[in-house]
């Protein structure tokens, strides 16, 4: 079973009523590849939610940037998940370094909240990453899975969660991950999802890379085998946002040669041996 490509675009805390407009009109009229191969979800804030997903095509979705950590009730200035389903909102962001990092959510705090959100029913989008400092100090690895396994022991239906990878180091920098560094981090979340939760979970669930991509260097990253899309924060108020969705189709064909090498590869050595 394959994994279909995923751009999530991340709008963070921008955006006033016209230049929402004007993004969504963008994206409305650009030529992407059919939701059948790439699934384009976009992030604006919360207070825009309802007229981004008036105004959207119909074919792109829409994703809230948080949700509260359980259900609603005497908790000013949150949203809780069960408003956004009310709203009809499919998608929450859960887990931003810039939250992890500005609003002190701990692994643990995120892995609720996860858990919460699949309860009511929204998709998830959760987000591991290290700092600068973390990888320079070799623990990469270590700092994805801690915050991979704070999420594992609170669920157990992966089928809704995408994780993102992004390297805090990379987020609005201009600093993006080398294809190799994105794919080793992705190569190791997959493995760590395959000894941990199961062979099917790392199959099948999509792992993501953010941190300075753009319409530039998405093609190069998508061509990695255990990288399955992008969540984009500054290009995705950008028209190169439809550049970047239209990596996806560059993905299929790489993906293509590469195995058609290998089987080219399979077949000599066979021969080879055989001869
Ligand atoms: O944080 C991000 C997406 O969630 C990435 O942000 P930039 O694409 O601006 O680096």
């Amino acid at each position: 079973m394959g994994r279909k490509f995923f751009v999530g675009g991340n709008w963070k805390c921008n955006g006033t009523t016209e230049e929402v407009k004007k993004i969504v009109a963008t994206l409305n009229d650009g030529k992407v590849p059919s939701q059948d191969v790439v699934e384009v979800v976009v992030s604006p804030p919360f207070v825009f939610l309802p007229l981004v997903q008036s105004l959207l095509r119909p074919d792109f979705h829409v994703a809230a940037q948080n949700c509260w950590v359980k259900k609603g009730g005497a908790f000013t200035g949150e949203v809780s998940a069960e408003i956004l389903v009310n709203l009809g909102i499919p998608w929450v962001v859960v887990g931003h370094s810039e939250r992890r990092a500005l609003l002190g959510e701990s692994n643990e705090f995120v892995g609720d909240k996860v858990a919460y959100a699949l309860s009511q029913g929204l998709k998830v989008i959760a987000c591991v990453g290290e700092t600068l400092e973390q990888r320079e100090a070799g623990s990469t690895v270590d700092i994805v899975a801690a915050q991979t396994r704070a999420i594992a022991e609170r669920i157990s239906d992966w089928e809704n969660v995408v994780i993102a990878y992004e390297p805090v180091w990379a987020i609005g920098t201009g600093k993006v991950a080398t294809p190799s560094q994105a794919q080793e981090v992705h190569f190791e979340l997959r493995k760590w999802l395959k000894e941990n939760v199961s062979a099917e979970v790392s199959e099948s669930t999509r792992i993501i890379y953010g941190g300075s991509v753009n319409g530039a260097n998405s093609k190069e990253l998508a061509g990695q085998l255990d990288l399955d899309g992008f969540l984009v924060g500054g290009a995705s108020l950008k028209p190169e946002f439809v550049d970047i969705i239209n990596s996806a189709t560059h993905l299929h064909g790489d993906v293509l040669l590469k195995k058609l090498f290998l089987l080219k590869f399979e077949y000599f050595y066979i021969n080879n041996n055989y001869d």
